[in-house]
């Protein structure tokens, strides 16, 4: 699992460490550990054109004593000041001891640098980059330079993932102690690039639950429902379906083709499209009627496709085990009737879906995702599943918000979240509480999406569902497959 820290959890963590240290010792484990990752991505250290961009406070600080680290090792290493008279003085002055220089123009190095530290601002950055920075970043960015931001990039919101204005985009993050939220949220986490953490000692100063936790191969695999001696196709449990309806029966073939690849012992499909779904799969147990008439199911998805079918909606929502809502059903959706509800409930909206639960506008939720997933979470009294370029989980009672790592814009395609749904469903049935079922889906779809793509593109929702024995597998036995689907980090 990968954990991040609030801002001012990270600072608390870091005054009770720093207590115990000589002064100074956490920056220079930053920025031993920067200059490291450096000089792995710079291969040959002596004679490459470093530059530095400096701000006014400690990120600053760790940025300087990189940079002479690299060049004592016989870099040229140039340092653009944004804040030349609250420079972190030691680290200019190892800067210069190390034969560094301070840049008068930031352009013409930059123009030549094969490597640029973002050290403008890191934890203590408060809006998007000041008007000052943005030339300097923008010339970076432009640059054949790869860049490298020091704990977050410039200009992102650490503990939210929000942008608020420019913000640097890096090659690489090398950050320390801990993950920042940002750097596992969208937007911002598509300014980060691939993240690497950098042990400085924090660890066991950190509160137990983080803010925000992402999933790895490792944590899925131990949360996957296995069969075992003693299973029969009821007691690994039954998902019932209710989706699809004359309009869309391929809502309903989607879903369930999610629902049988979710570990489920079987699964139960009600509704107008049974004849759609009995044809794709035989191995469903269909029925045309309400949800009612199924017969026992260890939890229900209902909505994708279901068009105007409040009752059925209703009727799900009346039954006490696990229910996920989705697509048409958020629309029909009566929060009085998530109220008395006692078996958890799980509401998988993408970002529109989102927005019109919240009363808001799309923009709104796709800003402030993990604000969005909170907010939803608490009003309805539900797990909620946020959709989109980071997937976000967040239970009604607080704790840490998962984040989903494995996503691809390729799951972009009509039909993937009807997929998902099924899926997720099937996990709740196999016993799994709703904050795992959501964020383990969540995780497979992303990986069997990047298993296809690696086979092809454009994907078919179709194809996510076909490959996700493969992401199963693939998580199961990590050193095997195609190769994708590793952590970003
Ligand atoms: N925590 C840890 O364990 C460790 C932390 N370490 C490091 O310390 C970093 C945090 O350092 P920090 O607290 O000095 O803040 P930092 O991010 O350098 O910003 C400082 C100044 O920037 C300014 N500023 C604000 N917004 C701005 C903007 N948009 N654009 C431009 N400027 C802006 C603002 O000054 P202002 O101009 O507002 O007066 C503020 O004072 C952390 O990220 C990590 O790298 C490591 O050394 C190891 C241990
Ligand atoms: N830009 C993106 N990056 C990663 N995943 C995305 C992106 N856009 C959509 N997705 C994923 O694709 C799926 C689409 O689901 P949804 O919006 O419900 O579509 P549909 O209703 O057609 O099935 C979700 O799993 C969502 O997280
Ligand atoms: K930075």
């Amino acid at each position: 699992m990968r954990s991040a820290y609030s801002v001012e959890e990270v600072r608390h963590a870091e005054e009770r460490l720093m207590a115990r240290l000589p002064d100074g010792v956490l920056m220079q484990r930053a920025a031993a550990g920067l200059a490291a990752a450096c000089a792995g991505l710079l291969g040959r250290v002596y004679g490459a054109r470093v530059v530095l961009l400096v701000g006014s406070g400690a990120n600053g600080g760790d940025t300087l004593w990189a940079g002479a680290r690299l060049a004592r090792r016989g870099a040229g290493v140039a340092a653009v000041l944004l804040a030349p008279e609250r420079t972190h003085e030691a680290g200019l002055a190892a800067l210069l001891a190390a034969g560094g220089r301070i840049a008068d123009d930031p352009f013409e190095p930059l123009a030549a640098a094969d490597l640029v530290l973002d050290g403008i601002t890191g934890i203590g950055g408060r809006g998007g980059l000041r008007p000052d920075a943005v030339p300097v970043a923008r010339a970076a960015r432009g640059s054949d330079a790869v860049v490298v931001a020091v704990d977050l990039p410039s200009g992102v919101e650490a503990d939210t993932g929000e942008v608020r204005g420019e913000a640097l985009r890096a090659d690489l993050t090398v950050t320390f102690g801990t993950y920042k939220p940002g750097l596992l949220v969208d937007p911002a986490r598509g300014h980060a690039g691939a993240v690497r953490l950098v042990d400085i000692g924090l660890g066991g100063e950190l509160p137990s639950v983080p803010r925000l936790e992402a999933l790895q191969h490792a944590d899925v695999a131990r949360m996957l429902p296995l069969p075992g001696a003693g299973s029969d196709k009821y007691r690994r449990g039954v998902v019932g379906v209710a989706a699809g309806s004359a309009r869309y029966p391929g809502a309903a073939v989607l879903a369930v083709a999610g629902a049988l690849r979710g570990g489920a012992g079987a699964v139960r499909y009600v509704g107008p499209a049974a004849d759609a779904v009995i044809a794709r799969f035989p191995e469903c147990l269909v029925g045309t009627g309400q949800p009612g008439t199924a017969g026992r199911v260890q939890s229900w998805v209902v909505g994708p496709g279901i068009g105007d079918r409040g009752d059925a909606v209703r009727e799900v929502l009346a039954a006490d085990v696990p229910v996920l809502v989705d697509a048409d059903g958020l629309r029909l959706l009566d929060a009085a009737d998530l109220r008395g509800r006692t078996a958890p409930t799980l509401l998988t909206p993408h970002a529109g879906e989102a927005a019109a639960l919240l009363g808001v506008a799309r923009e709104e939720v796709e800003a402030a995702r993990l604000a969005s997933v909170r907010e939803l979470a608490a009003r309805y009294g539900a797990t909620v599943l946020l959709k989109g370029s980071t997937t976000l989980v967040a239970d009604p009672g607080g704790g840490a918000v998962r984040a989903d790592p494995m996503g691809t814009p390729w799951l972009a395609t009509a039909g993937s979240g009807d997929v998902l749904s099924g899926l997720a469903g099937s996990l709740l049935a196999a016993g799994l509480d709703a904050r795992d079922a959501a964020s383990a889906a969540a995780y497979l779809h992303g990986l069997a999406a990047r298993l296809a793509a690696a086979r092809g593109t454009p994907l078919t929702a179709h194809d996510v569902a076909a490959t996700l024995p493969e992401a199963w597998h693939g998580v199961r036995e990590p050193g095997e497959g195609a190769g994708v689907g590793g952590s970003r980090a």
